[in-house]
């Protein structure tokens, strides 16, 4: 698969203030990247870089095989192939649906044109919609149209910022979901940016994690979640412990919990005293076992518990047990440990 998008250590300042340092990856086509962090990360100057907004100070970044940008000289937008689509996506309220989707369209015959507006306006369930106005729908439906819109032209990306943002967080995760397969469908290559996780993992097959400028990990959301590069990209991602261990075999930790086995990242092995993160799914309830430890807290999550268990040290680890399975705050909880990845870091 050829590249798409390539960014090359670029780098973004305002003044003195540099908001995004030496940041590289790339994405092939019609694949959906994510640029996610905490609010004031730099994931919009980097979403405008790579529109055209915004100059770079170093690198490079090239776009469908052509360089669009380097320190004191960029393609201005309207140069570059890119749809965008934003948090207030702001449709043409006096156009009808159709013509909203097909309003970028005024180079292609008008037969093409049609048939461009109908293809979308099937692949984003609309059809029935297609003389409607914007105020007639839904705001689910009017995200869509505009995403349409921004992909009727076949830009070569398609950036999206925040744009399910402005909606409640069950609709979110869904219109992600369904946003990815109208790409995929369509083999548009995109970029999101978002601080919701969730969001993230719905749509996108690869995943930046920047905060303060920096990009910490670029990966699937499996890697994010499993083998975290840094303690940033663990705490951002997912909830956990980081519990003291010991090193004392190549795939093997002792800690407070006993020896734990799993796969640990090959520039950790030499370290002997490190700090393990257990996510919640790691540590399972069994009944049976002899490790007990005192439940403190529980948070109903629907299909799950979440309960916060606290170890003979005062150390709190996380652990999911399914919902109808009861227990007390104050109770002690059987447990194991069963982890395929052992994310360790430095001791603090
Ligand atoms: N035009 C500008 N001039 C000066 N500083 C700016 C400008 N635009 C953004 N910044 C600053 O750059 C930093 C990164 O902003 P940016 O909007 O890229 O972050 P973000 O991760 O998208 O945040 P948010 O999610 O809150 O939009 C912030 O500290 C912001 O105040």
């Amino acid at each position: 698969m050829p590249n798409q998008l390539t960014l090359k250590d670029v780098s973004i300042a305002y003044g003195d203030h540099v908001v995004a340092n030496r940041i590289s990856f790339s994405l092939n086509v019609g694949e959906i990247g994510c640029l996610l962090g905490p609010s004031g990360c730099g994931k919009t100057s980097l979403l405008r870089a790579i529109a055209g907004f915004e100059p770079i100070q170093t690198g490079t970044i090239n776009l469908d095989g052509k360089q669009v940008s380097q320190p004191n000289q960029h393609l201005p937008p309207e140069q570059r192939r890119i749809g965008m689509v934003f948090q207030d996506f702001a449709l043409f309220p006096h156009l009808t649906v159709a013509d909203n989707i097909g309003f970028g369209l005024h180079k292609l015959t008008r037969q093409a044109r049609t048939e461009r507006v109908e293809t979308l306006l099937n692949l984003i369930g609309l059809s029935e919609a297609r003389k409607q106005y914007p105020h007639q729908l839904s705001g689910g439906q009017q995200q869509r149209v505009a995403l349409a819109r921004a992909m009727a032209p076949r830009p070569d990306i398609l950036l999206l910022d925040e744009p399910f943002s402005s909606m409640d967080s069950d609709l979110r995760e869904q219109l992600a979901r369904e946003v990815r397969h109208l790409l995929q469908q369509d083999g548009i290559t995109a970029i999101l940016v978002t601080h919701d996780q969730n969001e993230a993992f719905a749509m996108a097959d690869q995943i930046g994690v920047l905060g303060n400028g920096e990009l910490h990990q670029w990966g699937t959301g499996y890697e994010l979640y499993h083998q975290p590069a840094d303690l940033f990209v663990a705490d951002f991602i997912g909830q956990g412990a980081l519990i003291p261990g010991e090193i004392i075999g190549p795939d093997q930790i002792r800690t407070e919990l006993g020896i734990v086995t799993g796969q640990i990242a090959a520039d950790h092995i030499q370290q002997n005293t490190v700090d393990l993160l257990l996510r919640p799914d790691d540590v399972i309830h069994d009944d049976d076992s002899p490790l007990k430890a005192q439940i403190i807290n529980r948070a109903f999550r629907g299909a799950v518990y979440l309960y916060t268990l606290k170890l003979a040290s005062g150390q709190l680890i996380y652990c999911l047990v399914q919902s109808h399975h009861q227990h007390n705050i104050g109770e002690k909880l059987g447990i194991r440990l069963e982890a395929a990845h052992l994310p360790v870091f430095r001791r603090q």
